[in-house]
């Protein structure tokens, strides 16, 4: 499989997966098929196969260092993949092989997990990573080395006074996304309460081999990313998106309320649940304004309020509506207004990018003034030309209309007014209401 676009987990097929790592089946076969996921041996033995088989990644963690399960930190990776593809100058939402994309892993750990994951996965990334403990420090190092990995990495050992997004002492002007798992917990008592599972329904599915300065930080996953926050509110778009992992849903809930409070207006929520496992919780944010799908920025699994604005708006086109007449009202409708404009006839799907709100009566009355007034149809092509050319775009998007289910859908691709996204959606909708 193509790890550039392998899905996230939905479940693992532990009897498959013995079959081909000898290590593993020695465990599977001792344990009669039920696996003891509280046995260090077991989850360390699951971390090493499936690295391995499903990643061609090997794994040497020391007995007392955090042994990650593999499933959720790539479903986390996963979910970042699809952000950055459906986030970038060409409005494609597919993955560009050749993009040059740099990540920052903060807190790698001994595995170096997603530096890994994410490396092994797109070859044209390049990764940062940094931690404060030596001995994780060391251990992520020798990992990234006898994986080839290490040129493609700049590992940075930090104090815990430095910045968590140190781009000064990385060398590095831009980064493209922070991935970051935080230590969870506030103290040792948070930390022993969660491992014993008080306050859940169950308790935790599997064994946790982390150290206590792995695990615990002042304020634990909310005091970890509250420092990001602060971080980003200075170096904004130096970083596109800015991204983390919660163990708890209450923190997710209290960053996104502080983003809000900062002023930003663009975030995305996702979760990870894996075959019913320990969910997680991850919040981006950024002060770029590319626009993320809902299926990747609106998980609904949280209450609205934590949810950024829809970036989909769909309708179903009236029944005596030809779906031939709908295409060729919406092409000439935007080869009407004043925006650099794409269409594919083929797909029927059209991208186009507006300076503001060249759509409003009094904006196009004076467009079409100012178009009548150029004597020849070369004067009037050329000045249309030039002035979409070097725009400042305030809006772009994407429109398709759907034979199938007869659906014109709109897309929020960029821009950071909410009230021009609105104000489009509801002019292309009348267009197609009734007089
Ligand atoms: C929960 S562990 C995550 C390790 C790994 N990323 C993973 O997902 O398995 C948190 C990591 O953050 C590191 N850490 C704690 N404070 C830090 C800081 N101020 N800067 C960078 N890393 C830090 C810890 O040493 C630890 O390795």
């Amino acid at each position: 499989m193509d790890l550039a676009t392998k899905p996230p987990y939905e479940t693992v097929d532990f009897k498959a997966l013995a079959q081909q790592d000898e290590a593993f089946n020695i465990i599977w076969q001792r344990h009669s098929g039920k696996l003891d996921f509280q046995d260090p041996n077991t989850t360390k033995s699951l971390t090493k196969a499936l690295l391995k088989v499903d990643f061609g990644l090997q794994l040497e963690v020391p007995d007392d260092r955090l042994c990650p399960p593999v499933p959720n930190r790539w479903n986390y990776v996963s979910w970042i993949h699809a952000l950055l593809d459906a986030t970038n100058p060409s409005y494609s939402s597919h993955y560009d092989p050749g993009r040059q994309v740099i990540g920052l892993d903060i807190g790698t750990g001994a595995s170096a997990i997603y530096t890994m994951l994410c490396l092994k996965s797109r070859p044209a990334w390049t990764m940062c990573a940094t931690d404060v403990d030596k001995k994780s420090f060391e251990s992520a190092a020798r990992n990234l080395t006898i994986n080839n990995l290490i040129t493609r990495a700049k590992l940075l050992q930090t104090i815990d006074s430095q910045p968590l997004v140190p781009l000064q002492y990385l060398g590095v002007n831009k980064l493209d996304f922070t991935i970051c798992n935080p230590p969870f917990f506030a103290d040792q008592t948070d930390m022993q309460q969660s491992l014993i599972g008080k306050g859940k329904s169950a308790k935790p599915n599997a064994v946790c081999t982390g150290s206590e300065n792995e695990m615990v930080c002042r304020g634990g996953d909310l005091g970890f990313v509250t420092r990001i926050v602060e971080e980003s509110l200075v170096l904004r778009e130096s970083i596109t998106w800015y991204t983390s992992m919660f163990g708890k849903m209450s923190s997710a809930k209290s960053i996104i309320g502080l983003i809000k409070e900062k002023g930003v207006a663009n975030w995305a929520v996702g979760s990870i649940d894996v075959g019913g496992g320990t969910k997680r919780w991850i919040v981006a944010w950024s002060f770029a304004d590319y626009r993320p799908c809902n299926s990747i920025a609106r998980i609904e699994k949280i209450a609205n309020e934590y949810l950024p604005f829809p970036t989909e708006y769909r309708f179903t086109l009236p029944a005596n509506i030809d779906i031939n007449a709908a295409k060729y009202t919406i092409e000439q409708q935007a080869r009407r207004l004043h925006i650099r404009w794409n269409w594919d006839s083929q797909s029927a799907t059209g991208v186009g990018e507006a300076s503001g709100n060249v759509w409003s009566r009094a904006y196009r009355r004076e467009h079409e003034r100012r178009m009548r007034e150029l004597a020849t149809s070369e004067a009037r092509d050329a000045e249309m030309h030039s002035s979409v050319e070097d725009m400042k775009v305030a809006l772009a998007f994407r429109i398709a209309v759907a034979e199938i289910t007869r659906e014109v859908v709109i897309e929020w691709l960029r821009g950071s007014e909410q009230v021009l996204w609105e104000s489009f959606c509801g002019m292309v909708h009348r267009s197609f209401k009734k007089p």
